[in-house]
C-alpha cells in the first residue's frame, strides 16, 4: 500500500469510529470541526484516487442522483404487528394469558415505542446492502439510499455477520421544529408531527434531501429467530445488537413482574415531554426465546408481545374544559 492508500484506510478507520462515537453512542470523541477536517481531507484524497474510494466509506452516504421511483422488495421474515393495549386491564389480562401459557417464571423487557417509521436493514458479512420500509409486513420499498443518508446507521458492522435487523427511524422533536420554520419561511405547509415529517423525508426520491433532514434511528429486533446467533432471550439480543454497531434505544428495562411493568409506563407517561424524540407507548415483550416460541404467533402478530398505547393527545379535552367553564 503506498502513502496516500494507507492515509485513506486510516481515515475511513477514524471517521467510522468518531461516526459511531457521535451518532450511535452519543459521545463525541472529537469536536465537529476535527471530523469535519478529517472528511474533508478524505473527500479531497478520494476525489484524485477513486480506485481507493471504500464501498462503506463516510463520504457514500449521500447517494447520487434522484431515483426514478422505488424498487419493491420482498422481506426475508414478514415485519409482523404488535397487538396493542390501551389500559391496566388489558395489560393484565395479557400477563394472565402468559402466565395460564407458561406458567409464572418469566420476565418481560419493556422497550419505548419509538413514534416514526418501521424499516428493515439487511447486512452481508457486516456491509449495509439493503433498505426497506415496512410496507404491508410482506413488501415494501426499497430506501437504501435514503438510508444511507442517515449517521446512526452503521454502513459497516463491527463483526463480518449476515444478518437482517428492524427498527424505527425518527425525526427528533429539535429537528422537527427547526425543519417546520424553513418550510413556514419558504411558504411550505408544515408536517403535522415528527412522523409524518421521517416518513416524507424517506419518501423522497432525491437522496440529497433526507441527507438534509438530520433522521435518526433505534434498532428493536432481528428478522427471524434469535436461537440462531447462540443468543437466548430479547434483553441479550438488544446488548448484541449494540456491540456489533447497532443503534438501540437505551430507556430499556428488563420487568420481573406486570407491576413493574406498569411501574414503568407510569415513570414514561410523565418522562415523555421531556424526551428528544416521541414516542406512542411501550412495548413490552417476554424476554426469553424458550417462552417466545412456546407462546408463538396469531396470523399477523407475536402473542409474547403488546404495545401499550398513550391515550391520544388531551389537546381536545382542554378544549371542551374552556367551553364548558365558558
Ligand atoms: C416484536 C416485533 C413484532 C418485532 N419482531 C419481529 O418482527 C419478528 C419477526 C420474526 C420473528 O421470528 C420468526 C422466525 C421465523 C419465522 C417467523 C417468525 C420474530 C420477531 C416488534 C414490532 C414493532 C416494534 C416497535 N415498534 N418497537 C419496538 N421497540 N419493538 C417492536 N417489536
Amino acid at each position: 500500500m503506498n502513502d496516500k492508500e494507507k492515509r485513506v484506510a486510516e481515515l475511513n478507520k477514524l471517521l467510522h469510529e468518531y461516526g459511531h462515537a457521535y451518532y450511535v453512542l452519543d459521545k463525541p470523541i472529537v469536536t465537529d470541526a476535527e471530523y469535519d477536517r478529517l472528511l474533508q481531507e478524505l473527500i479531497a484524497l478520494e476525489k484524485e484516487n477513486p480506485e481507493f474510494i471504500y464501498p462503506d466509506s463516510p463520504t457514500q452516504r449521500v447517494g447520487g442522483k434522484p431515483l426514478e421511483g422505488f424498487q419493491k422488495v420482498t422481506h426475508t421474515y414478514s415485519m409482523l404487528s404488535l397487538s396493542n393495549a390501551f389500559n391496566e386491564e388489558e395489560l393484565r389480562d395479557f400477563d394472565r394469558k402468559i402466565r395460564q401459557a407458561i406458567g409464572s417464571d418469566y420476565s418481560y423487557v419493556c422497550e419505548l415505542k419509538i413514534d416514526g417509521l418501521a424499516i428493515s436493514l439487511k447486512y452481508e458479512n457486516g456491509v449495509f446492502v439493503q433498505g426497506a420500509t415496512r410496507g404491508d409486513g410482506t413488501v415494501g420499498e426499497d430506501i437504501t439510499m435514503n438510508l444511507k443518508t442517515i449517521r446512526s446507521i452503521p454502513l459497516r458492522l463491527k463483526e463480518p455477520v449476515t444478518i437482517e435487523v428492524r427498527g424505527e427511524a425518527y425525526m427528533p422533536k429539535k429537528s422537527f421544529e427547526n425543519l417546520n420554520i424553513v418550510r413556514e419561511e419558504n411558504g411550505e405547509e408544515p408536517f403535522a408531527n415528527p412522523r409524518n415529517a421521517a416518513a416524507g423525508s424517506l419518501r423522497q426520491l432525491d437522496p440529497k434531501v433526507a441527507a438534509s433532514r438530520n433522521l435518526s434511528t433505534f434498532i428493536y429486533a432481528i428478522g427471524g429467530d434469535g436461537e440462531s446467533y447462540g443468543i437466548d432471550s430479547h434483553a441479550e439480543m438488544l446488548d448484541y445488537l449494540q456491540t456489533i454497531g447497532f443503534p438501540s434505544n437505551k430507556e430499556r428495562q428488563l420487568c420481573a413482574t406486570i407491576d413493574d411493568v406498569l411501574a414503568f409506563i407510569n415513570k414514561w407517561t410523565e418522562e415523555r415531554p421531556n424526551l428528544p424524540y416521541e414516542i406512542d407507548g411501550i412495548v413490552v415483550k417476554v424476554n426469553r426465546y424458550a417462552h417466545q416460541d412456546e407462546l408463538g404467533f396469531t396470523a399477523k402478530s407475536p402473542r409474547w408481545a403488546i404495545a401499550y398505547k398513550f391515550p391520544a393527545e388531551e389537546v381536545t379535552t382542554k378544549v371542551l374544559d374552556i367551553e364548558l367553564t365558558v
